[in-house]
């Protein structure tokens, strides 16, 4: 009896004592709090490098050679031969412009076979820089998503891009089409999506183009006459990832604003026929309108997420201020955004919209430079104008470690998507489309007839 109660004195649970079973439970519970938190927790995404597409020399088309062939067209009347004129006059473009090839000739002429050749030689050769660049295999590849707004081909430019470099039979592909000039941004989010659902570590690729060719208007309807004029040759290849290794930017916030349910939103870049059927692009006097609308729209979301709390302060004070002082009609405070980013790429949709931005948004002329250089120097290249922006400020080495990149994206639809970056790693190497030239920029734009 006495044996057996010291026995039960000994095994019996004494109470505030930590047993091994405790000690084991406690490891279990953190394990899989721990391995619940990495699995919800949103994975950050990368930017491991880029690489925008160098229009060969001979592609050059100088405003008089673009005029001359409107002058030697017989599909255009006066009047649409001096508002080209006017326009060129006006766009703040300089004669290194370039057009693919199809666009050199006296009637252009752009059929299925001219339109996949374009296209195959901007997304290959944006490709073939990157895969150089980056040095990553093939197989690392997880995703990979094109943007292409008018030209879609069948098999996608995205099968073109698997079939060309033989990418893995698992790949997750994308082809965004109709997008028009945000669609680079918008594949930033979608990419970003994408590689939370895959394992860490995962890369994502993104090819953005505009196949001109195709959609060169040959009417005489000033509003669809316009994309002819402002949009050139362009491209651009990023390589994403959630592996910080050799990464160049962190991506901080993407903001998406889709404005299409408001009918002249919706129609202000719009895809159709003219009157005598001719298809093209009409780009109505609304879209400057439009544009800063869906900016607004656009910074009520992101403001919050990337302005300091002294900025946003000021905004709600005098936001209360109007409301209760109605009658005085105090304005709007316009958040100082310099202070959330030392460089800012704004989409080059014309020098009215980056003029326009530049107003509403009180920039410096510093500020709009990257888009005003890029518009000079390349015309809209739609979808990869902010990446040639981006280029510009490394090419002529303004980037800093830490600094913060903003890209302003508008597009058809209408959206207006934004992609704020950090910079890691500033470029080594001055190799991207400014490469010899970067010395000559900035110029004097008001000076340039
Ligand atoms: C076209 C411009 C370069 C013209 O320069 P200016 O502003 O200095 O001159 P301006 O306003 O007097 O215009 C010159 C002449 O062009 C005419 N004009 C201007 N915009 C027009 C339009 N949308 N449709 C028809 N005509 C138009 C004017 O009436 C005028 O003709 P007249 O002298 O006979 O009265 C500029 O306005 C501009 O940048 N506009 C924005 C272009 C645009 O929409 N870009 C977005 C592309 S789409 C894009 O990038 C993103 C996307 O949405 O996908």
């Amino acid at each position: 009896m006495a044996l057996a109660a010291g026995v039960l004195k000994i095994v019996a649970p004494q109470p505030g004592a930590i047993y091994p079973t405790h000690v084991l439970l406690a490891m279990v519970l953190l394990t899989i709090t721990a391995s619940i938190y990495l699995a919800l927790r949103r994975k950050t995404v990368y930017l491991v490098d880029y690489a925008c597409f160098r229009p060969s020399f001979n592609l050059r088309c100088p405003k008089a050679t673009f005029l001359e062939h409107a002058h030697l067209s017989s599909l255009l009347d006066d009047s649409s031969v001096n508002f080209i004129g006017n326009v060129l006059k006006r766009s703040g473009m300089s004669d290194e412009t370039c057009v693919p090839p199809v666009l050199h000739y006296i009637e252009p002429y752009c059929g299925l076979y001219e339109a996949r050749a374009e296209a195959e030689s901007i997304v290959f050769s944006v490709t073939d820089d990157l895969l150089a660049k980056t040095w990553i295999n093939r197989d690392a590849i997880g995703v990979l998503i094109t943007t292409s707004s008018i030209f879609c081909p069948i098999p996608s430019i995205a099968d073109m891009i698997v079939n060309r470099y033989k990418l893995r039979g698992d790949l997750r592909v994308m082809n965004l089409s109709g997008m028009a000039c945000s669609a680079s941004v918008t594949a930033v989010g979608l990419a970003s999506n994408m590689l939370q659902v895959m394992p860490w570590g995962s890369h994502a690729l993104i090819v953005s183009t505009e196949t001109t060719g195709p959609c060169h208007y040959q009417g005489n309807t000033r509003s669809m006459q316009l994309p002819n004029i402002l949009f050139r040759t362009g491209g651009v290849a990023k390589l994403l990832s959630t592996s910080r290794s050799k990464a160049r930017f962190e991506l901080a916030h993407v903001t998406r604003i889709i404005t299409a349910a408001n009918n002249s939103a919706y129609r202000c870049a719009y895809q159709e026929e003219d009157e005598k059927g001719i298809l093209g692009t009409r780009l109505t006097k609304d879209l400057m309108v439009v544009a800063g609308d869906a900016l607004k729209d656009n910074l009520t979301t992101s403001g919050p997420l990337v302005l300091p709390t002294a900025e946003l302060l000021k905004f709600f004070l005098f936001d209360i201020a109007g409301k209760v002082l109605y009658w005085r009609k105090i304005r709007p405070y316009i958040p100082n955004f310099c202070v959330a980013f030392e460089h800012i790429c704004i989409h080059v949709g014309g020098p009215a919209v980056i003029s326009s931005i530049q107003r509403g948004l009180n920039l410096s002329d510093k500020h709009v430079e990257p888009s005003r250089m890029t518009l000079y120097r390349f015309g809209n290249q739609s979808a990869a104008s902010v990446w040639y922006e981006l280029a510009y400020i490394d090419a002529k080495g303004l980037m800093k470690k830490g600094d913060r990149v903003w890209m302003i994206g508008f597009g058809a639809g209408y959206e207006c998507n934004t992609a704020s970056w950090v910079c890691i790693q500033p470029s080594s190497c001055a190799d991207g489309p400014w490469a010899n030239c970067i010395n000559c920029y900035p110029v004097d734009i008001s000076r340039k007839a």
